[in-house]
């Protein structure tokens, strides 16, 4: 990509020191630990050129940016059956929001909502012999990296104060679209969220959803185009949560965010980017990251629009 580490470097200036009104996640307590001035970005392209800045090595909590990773092997491992059990509708409502899941049965209205994520779980504990384990050698095999954790800190601090996670999946079993016991999944749940990556690993392990890069697990390639294209909707549409529309308008790529801080995003044709920056918005996803991307795109006219 021309100029691409000129630029990076020009954004990342611009906006480290402005005024950031966002909030380090707390309603996690081990995630209110980490430093809010956390700034790194990481461009990986299709081409396997890379570019970073600031914090970009650092590993950090990827929270709902594992939503992509589950879904991924979810859709591998149990084909177009899975659109049975989660929907693909923007949910225009808060990522841990119950509101929707009664008039809609239990089925929820995507897989990158809290409720949804949990449905995925579910449909991964049915599958995997060791769910947790199982997961991390997925991870760490299409990421070609072995270094890959979770951090059993976080997650042992999310099931201490889960409530919200507890009531949506007792509530979507009493609709009978969890199979599984809720502490298992719960636990595999929280364990994925607490999956801990560098901007640099991000915008590296998200390479299968750009064109012409094939990852394969176990020898099996993990998605075919049409179904990569299936994920970078879901993302397009259902990534941000009810800021889904404003990031589409703003920065023009599919994208994940996560309550740590990072932000992933995907132009199919070309690159993956990840940037971290802890304080997130009141909509829960990160302020300076979204500026960041909205200026990436805008100056590498690199939108998918
Ligand atoms: N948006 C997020 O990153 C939320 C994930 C977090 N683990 C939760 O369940 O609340």
């Amino acid at each position: 990509m021309k100029n691409c580490q000129n630029i990076i470097e020009r954004i990342y200036s611009d906006l480290k020191d402005i005024k950031d009104d966002g909030k380090v996640a707390n309603y996690i307590p081990e995630l209110g630990t980490i430093s809010p001035n956390n700034f790194g970005a990481h461009i990986t392209t299709a081409k396997k050129e890379s570019f970073g800045i600031g914090d970009y090595d650092k590993k950090f909590s990827i929270q709902s940016i594992s939503k992509i990773l589950s879904l991924t092997l979810a859709y591998h491992l149990e084909g177009e059956n899975l659109w049975k059990r989660v929907d693909v509708e923007p949910s225009g409502n808060a990522f841990n929001s119950l509101q929707q899941l009664d008039d809609d049965c239990g089925i929820p209205r995507n897989p990158f909502i809290n409720a949804g994520a949990i449905v995925i779980c579910d449909v991964l504990v049915t599958h995997l012999e060791n769910p947790k384990d199982d997961f991390l050698k997925f991870c760490r095999e299409i990421a070609n990296n072995q270094t890959l954790e979770y951090c059993k800190k976080v997650a042992a601090s999310e099931r201490e104060t889960g409530y919200r996670n507890f009531a949506l999946c007792n509530f979507i079993k009493s609709f009978g679209n969890i199979k599984n016991d809720v502490e298992d999944v719960l636990d595999f749940y929280f364990h994925i969220c607490a999956l801990e990556m560098s901007c640099k690993e991000l915008s590296e392990i998200f390479l299968y959803l750009t064109e012409d890069v094939k990852i394969t697990y176990k020898e099996k390639e993990i998605l075919n185009k049409n179904e990569a294209k299936r994920i970078n909707a879901i993302m397009l549409t259902c990534g941000f949560y009810d800021e889904a529309g404003e990031f589409a308008f703003k920065v023009g790529l599919p994208g994940k965010s996560g309550v740590g801080g990072g932000i992933i995003a995907v132009q199919p044709n070309e690159y993956c980017i990840a940037v971290w920056s802890p304080k997130l918005n009141k909509k829960g996803n990160s302020y300076k990251g979204m500026l960041f991307l909205e200026e990436f795109t805008t100056a590498t006219t690199s939108s998918i629009f």
